[in-house]
């Protein structure tokens, strides 16, 4: 749990706003950004309780205040299992593969789209979605898909679907793109309070 104790959607300490980024990654692009959104989640949340997950250890039945889900652009829409299995295993560049060494890799259980699927019940009343894809026009994106089935599950999308690009098929991240995560996260955390 990325270095903070797992609550499997525990209350917050004190009665405190919990706000969790669920994410997942397969080179280390989408993790970075969640952590980013985090950071803006918490400099307009501070009394806040803010949790970075990966999608591959958060409890099925979380529940939370605010919900951030995000992950990478697979084949124009969020992972699946085939587009997992398809990790290249010749990465051009040392950074990209110590990413994808570093990381317990998507391919090696269930992604957002699995995670969003077995969802039984409203995992937050408020919610937004992003994703991380290389930067060209693309007909679909995979923060649509989430956004989607978000709603279908109860929640209130609190910002449209957002996209963080990278360069190349795995990062890294383009100049910038950490920053506007962060600026991101403060503007999902305020659009979550205003109700
Ligand atoms: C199998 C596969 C399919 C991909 N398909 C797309 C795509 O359709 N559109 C796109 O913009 N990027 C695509 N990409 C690039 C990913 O979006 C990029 O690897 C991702 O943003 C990196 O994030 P991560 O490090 O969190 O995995 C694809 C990458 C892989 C490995």
């Amino acid at each position: 749990m990325d270095g903070q104790r797992p609550e499997g959607g525990r209350p917050g300490r004190g009665g405190a706003v919990r706000a969790h980024v669920v994410y997942e990654s397969m080179f280390g692009n989408s993790r970075a950004v969640a952590h980013a959104v985090a950071e803006g989640l918490r400099a307009a949340l501070p009394d806040a309780d803010v949790t970075v997950v990966n999608v591959l250890e958060v409890a099925d039945d979380l529940r939370t205040d605010v919900l951030v889900v995000g992950g990478p652009t697979h084949a124009f829409s969020m992972s699946r299992p085939e587009t997992r299995a398809s990790r290249p295993t010749h990465l051009t560049t040392d950074e990209a593969r110590r990413a994808a060494e570093s990381q317990p890799g998507a391919d090696a259980g269930r992604g957002v789209r699995e995670w969003l699927e077995q969802l039984t019940a409203v995992p937050a009343p408020v919610a937004a979605t992003f994703d991380t894809r290389v930067n060209r026009p693309v007909p679909k994106r995979a923060a649509s898909g989430m956004a989607r089935r978000l709603r279908s599950a109860g929640c209130r999308l609190v910002a449209p679907p957002q996209g963080f690009f990278v360069h190349g098929m795995h990062g890294p991240l383009a100049d910038g793109e950490l920053d506007r995560a962060t600026a991101w996260g403060g503007l999902v955390a305020r659009a979550a309070l205003e109700g």
